[in-house]
């Protein structure tokens, strides 16, 4: 919530801007993510250029944003053509290039479309902005980042510490659920989600939530808890019904996700989020969502995931083989090269 309230405040002209100095990119800026995402950073006091990519209708959604009178300077750049133009420089590059679900569908089953995508556009940053950070939105993620640091990898510009997948908003809605059962201000609610983004692979840590779960909440009743949290992307997918997923609040997730990001490269002390990164954590599991903290030069520590119970500990058990798939799975199509994509 720290990022919102200082959007907040800037956008009401109480505290203006001191620390413009980042170039940030949006990948996929002319989407239902990308749109609001662009206006949340356009008002980040970390920005000093806004970077606004796509392969349709840049042009339009840059020149709206541009009038906002905050200080951010915004480009809008069309086409794989002017993809290196947008990448030069970049601090951050956030990725929210694809397609998305629609009812019936699985995050998995948007992997042939976007895989190619984000091989793509991961190719563009080694070569046009090799040491920015990366934070990939687009789905699968349990997938895309391992072809997104296969590509950095295989560029020689690698540096684990700096490619994310944004698992934010399964934070945010935790804690959203959470502050409305406990009845608390949700600024006020912490609760690890960890693990990976689809299905299964998403895990709460319920019993880590601050301020604790009522005592009186049975076994059942947490349980639906875990579940709806696991599930609330098909719950936005099927009330969208067949017009998209989650935008809004993905916006609002990755401006915070990005809001740290900059914090830390500002070397503003140690910033702790979640991300879906690359990771001894769980042996066996090359990548997996844990609590970090983020420095300057990125990662700085990766913590241990605590204490969890019986539910929690049987649901880690039973998501590693399909988030160890879905990791392959990207591995694998990342080392079948371009003739991949088609
Ligand atoms: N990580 C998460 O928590 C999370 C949450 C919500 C959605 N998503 C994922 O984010 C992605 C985007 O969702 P959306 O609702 O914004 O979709 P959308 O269709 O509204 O927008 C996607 C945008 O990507 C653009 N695009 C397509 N190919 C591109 C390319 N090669 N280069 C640049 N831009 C390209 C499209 O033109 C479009 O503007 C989906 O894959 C969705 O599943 C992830
Ligand atoms: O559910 C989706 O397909 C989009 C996104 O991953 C979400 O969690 O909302």
């Amino acid at each position: 919530m720290a990022a919102l309230n200082r959007i907040q405040k800037i956008a009401s002209h109480l505290d203006p801007p001191k620390l413009f100095k980042f170039k940030v990119a949006v990948l996929g800026a002319a989407g239902g993510i990308g749109q609001p995402l662009s206006m949340l950073l356009k008002m980040s006091p970390y920005i000093s250029e806004l970077s606004l990519y796509d392969v349709a209708n840049t042009p339009g959604v840059a020149a709206d944003v541009s009038h906002m009178s905050t200080a951010a300077r915004v480009k809008g750049y069309l086409g794989p053509d002017q993809l290196p133009a947008a990448l030069a420089g970049c601090h951050l590059v956030i990725i929210p290039a694809g397609v998305p679900r629609k009812p019936g569908m699985t995050r998995d089953d948007l992997f042939n479309i976007n895989a190619g995508i984000v091989r793509t556009l991961a190719e563009a940053v080694a070569a046009h902005c090799p040491t920015a950070w990366v934070a990939i939105i687009s789905n699968p993620v349990n997938s895309t980042v391992p072809i997104a640091a296969e590509v950095l990898q295989r560029a020689g510009v690698l540096n684990p510490a700096r490619l994310f997948g944004v698992t934010t908003l399964d934070v945010v809605r935790a804690e959203a659920f959470i502050a409305e059962i406990v009845g608390a201000d949700p600024r006020d609610v912490s609760v690890p989600v960890v693990g990976g983004h689809a299905g299964i692979t998403i895990l709460p840590l319920l019993s880590q939530a601050r301020p604790a779960l009522p005592a009186s909440m049975t076994a059942e009743q947490r349980k639906a808890l875990m579940v709806r949290i696991q599930d609330a992307g098909t719950e936005v997918v099927q009330a969208k019904a067949g017009a998209g997923s989650a935008t809004l609040s993905m916006a609002y997730a990755a401006a915070r996700f990005a809001d740290s990001c900059l914090r830390a490269m500002s070397g503003e002390g140690p910033v702790n989020e979640y991300a879906y990164v690359r990771s001894s954590a769980v042996p066996g599991l090359p990548y997996f969502s844990s609590p970090l903290r983020l420095g300057r030069g990125g990662v700085e520590e990766i913590f241990p995931l605590g204490a969890v119970d019986a539910m929690e500990q049987e649901n880690f058990e039973a998501m590693k083989a399909e988030l160890l798939g879905s990791i392959k799975k990207g591995e694998e199509f990342a080392a079948r090269g371009p003739a991949a994509a088609k």
